[in-house]
């Protein structure tokens, strides 16, 4: 059976304002395989996190607040990854309700674009399953 090519995909959302306000919202979002969520925001001195690989956890990122750019790299080898792997960048932001869904297999660096820039994070494996899950990598790995 051949591998499902699953590539990160945006799922967008859209943001509704009239005289009572705003909201914003992913209709196309499903919560059925969601463990858990966190919320990253970065410190001023250091805006980008980098990186964090997930073998098996998915990740559905929303900017709640400001911009960020979200980069993600498929890992060819846990254990000796290429340095030369393609970087591909989505930037998220509050004003666009957007969510990046990054299938399990890549690894992940979160970057703050502006000031308390905060990113939501859903998850679909459990904290207890992170040791044969997380696979982090030091900031320079890839080239940003
Ligand atoms: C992510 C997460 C962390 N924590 C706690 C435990 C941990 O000691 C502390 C710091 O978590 P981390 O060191 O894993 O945070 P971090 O190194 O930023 O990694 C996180 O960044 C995002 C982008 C990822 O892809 C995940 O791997 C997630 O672990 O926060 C939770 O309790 N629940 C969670 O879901």
């Amino acid at each position: 059976m051949s591998k499902e090519n699953k590539h990160p995909q945006l799922i967008k959302g859209g943001i509704h304002a009239d005289h009572r306000g705003q909201i914003s919202f992913v209709n196309d979002m499903k919560f059925k395989t969601i463990e858990r969520f966190y919320i990253i925001s970065n410190s001023a001195e250091n805006p980008l996190r980098a990186w964090q690989g997930h073998k098996i956890d998915n990740k559905y990122f929303y900017c709640m607040q400001g911009v960020i750019r979200v980069y993600f790299v498929k890992v060819d080898n846990w254990e000796s990854p290429s340095k030369k792997l393609k970087v591909e960048s989505v930037v998220l932001s509050a004003n666009q309700s957007n969510i990046l869904h990054i299938p399990e297999g890549y690894a992940n660096a979160i970057e703050s674009l502006e000031k308390d820039s905060k990113l939501i994070s859903f998850s679909t494996l459990p904290l207890s399953r992170i040791s044969e899950d997380e696979v982090r990598f030091e900031n320079g790995m890839w080239a940003i």
